[in-house]
């Protein structure tokens, strides 16, 4: 399925990451498209096929039970229509940040994160201490009707001191500088369903 973005809607979001790091956009993505990923994230959670996610990359991915509790599967195109849109929505953010800011973003890796009730992510940078090519984190939120009383914040901590927290409600896109920004995810009261991703520059070979 395809779906465009509004070219004001790009601007806003470059805007923002140049003035901020970071952007939030509720209806980034429209409901026939976040309903189908939703769908299909159920479905590849009740064939088991989300795994215990790691934290570092490489030889030094370890699954550490004490510092996230979401189930992941990595996205790769071809596999559905609605994973084809979203991958499409976001390459055209990317090519739309090269532009403005000339970042060299090359590519876009994407997971279904899955956090059952209770689940948590303590606060961390998303770039590993090995592996720098990751430089904007985005990340979709996939859950209808979320509300303030069922946690599952994303708390963002902003470079110039303020705290942010994020409702992970359906259509809602936030895009955030990933050296620059530590996160956490808040423990929710109920199934947490998101795509989360990171535009990547060119890597020095290193891993
Ligand atoms: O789901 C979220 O709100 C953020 C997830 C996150 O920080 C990560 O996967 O690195
Ligand atoms: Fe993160």
């Amino acid at each position: 399925m395809t779906t465009d973005i509004s070219d004001s809607l790009l601007s806003r979001i470059i805007d923002d990451l140049a003035e901020f790091g970071w952007s939030l956009q509720t209806g980034f993505a429209p409901q026939s498209l976040t309903r189908q990923l939703a769908e299909e994230c159920r479905q590849r959670i009740a064939q088991g096929t989300l795994a215990p996610a790691g934290t570092g990359r490489g030889h030094a991915v370890a699954v550490r039970e004490g510092t996230r509790s979401d189930h992941i599967q990595w996205l790769e195109a071809g596999q559905s229509p609605a994973c084809d849109g979203y991958l499409q929505l976001l390459d055209d953010l990317r090519v739309a940040i090269n532009q403005s800011l000339y970042m060299g973003l090359v590519d876009y890796e994407s997971h279904f994160a899955f956090y059952p009730p209770g689940g948590f992510y303590l606060k961390h940078l998303d770039r590993f201490r090995d592996d720098d090519r990751r430089a904007v984190s985005a990340v979709l939120y996939l859950n209808d009707g979320w509300q303030a009383e069922d946690g599952g914040m994303l708390r963002l901590y902003l470079a110039d001191g303020q705290v942010r927290d994020v409702l992970p409600e359906a259509g809602t896109l936030v895009v955030f500088l990933s050296a620059d920004v530590p996160h956490e995810v808040l423990p929710a009261s109920r199934d947490r369903l998101s795509l989360t991703g990171w535009f990547r520059r060119r890597g020095d070979g290193v891993l």
